[in-house]
């Protein structure tokens, strides 16, 4: 028995709350045959698509609608992480309910401490929300104020800070339900950035990579496992290019000379690396592995995915 810290990449929720409903029932299929075999499972989740949906409809209605107030950033993080959980925590629910296991779902309405002074505040770089073309991005900077960049070729972004995750506030919560045997979603879309001043905890307007704030608490419950489940079943060396090489293990080592010589896009790829570099090299006996969703159950026997690992292991 494992005990594992799953983070859900786009590909397992979609965007739009139909196609997340469906896509969802699909998702706890490889999560809920992890629980069967006797893993402890903990659920993370990304949220871009969806907290940039929530910001921009409570933007707009409240400049057309006099009864609809602003609403602030880190509410909306808030929000995406109910609806994105409750969609999860029914669909593993049921298909739990369906295999005769009797195991309690919850999902955690989850803040993440960040460092007011963290860099990244004053570099926008997380992408969220829809794709636009060149003349709709030259509105929404002029007219909304939002930071924009080009996405790789797919269109234009809206762009907000993403700080590195410090501390859990709810981790002890989480502990306790895990050590019960419930599965736990947590952490939904990096956690709700909020920033610690004496008694009192601030949400701030931000998105954390999800990939770093599941490595954080898969530290925290000292997790044997992270896994980073995402739509590829390998990561690459010259991803795309005909010398493409999809790689079953890498070691830490390995995995930062790849880094230094740009195998990972920034953005998608490369943080995926980098939190499974820190969670590989945070305790002896730690590994990540980055598969796809449908293999999770394969890359836990080494079947599939990239294993990132300690090499003197
Ligand atoms: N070196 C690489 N190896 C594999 N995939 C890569 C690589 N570089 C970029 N990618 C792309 O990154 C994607 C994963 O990033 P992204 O879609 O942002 O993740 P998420 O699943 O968290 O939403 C893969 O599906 C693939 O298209
Ligand atoms: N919060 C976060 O990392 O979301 P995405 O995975 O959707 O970018």
């Amino acid at each position: 028995m494992s005990r594992i810290v799953i983070a859900l990449g786009g590909n397992a929720l979609g965007k739009t709350p139909e196609e997340q409903l469906s896509l969802v029932k699909n998702t706890a299929k490889p999560i809920v045959d992890l629980i069967q075999d006797g893993n402890e499972v903990v659920i993370a989740h990304g949220n871009g698509p969806q907290v940039g949906m929530i910001n921009l409809a409570m933007e707009v209605a409240s400049v057309t609608e006099d009864a609809v107030p602003t609403m602030p950033f880190p509410e909306c993080g808030a929000m995406s992480q109910g609806y994105i959980g409750y969609h999860l925590q029914n669909a593993i629910g049921e298909e739990l309910s369906k295999r005769n296991i009797d195991k309690p779902v919850a999902t955690i309405v989850t803040q993440v401490v960040v460092d007011k002074d963290d860099e990244a505040f004053k570099h926008p770089s997380k992408p969220i929300g829809s794709f636009y073309t060149e003349e709709e991005c030259k509105v929404l900077r002029d007219e909304k104020g939002y930071d924009m960049v080009e996405d790789s070729g797919r269109g234009y972004r809206r762009v907000v800070a993403s700080p590195k995750p410090v501390d859990v506030v709810e981790k002890e919560t989480v502990k306790a339900l895990v050590e019960k045997g419930q599965v736990v979603i947590t952490v939904g879309g990096g956690g709700i950035p909020v920033i610690k001043e004496g008694n009192s905890l601030t949400g701030v307007p931000a998105v954390i990579d999800k990939d770093f704030a599941s490595e954080k608490i898969a530290e925290i419950l000292d997790a044997d496992y992270l896994f980073i489940l995402t739509a590829v079943d390998r990561v690459s060396i010259n991803f795309g290019k005909p010398e493409q090489v999809d790689l079953e293990k890498m070691s830490i080592e390995e995995a930062k000379q790849y880094i230094e010589e740009k195998h990972f896009a920034p953005g998608s790829m490369l943080p995926k690396v980098e939190a499974a570099i820190k969670f590989a090299d945070s305790k002896a006996g730690r590994n990540t592995i980055i598969a796809s969703l449908e293999k999770a159950k394969d890359a836990l026997a080494g079947k599939s995915g990239t294993k990132v690992y300690k090499s003197e292991e």
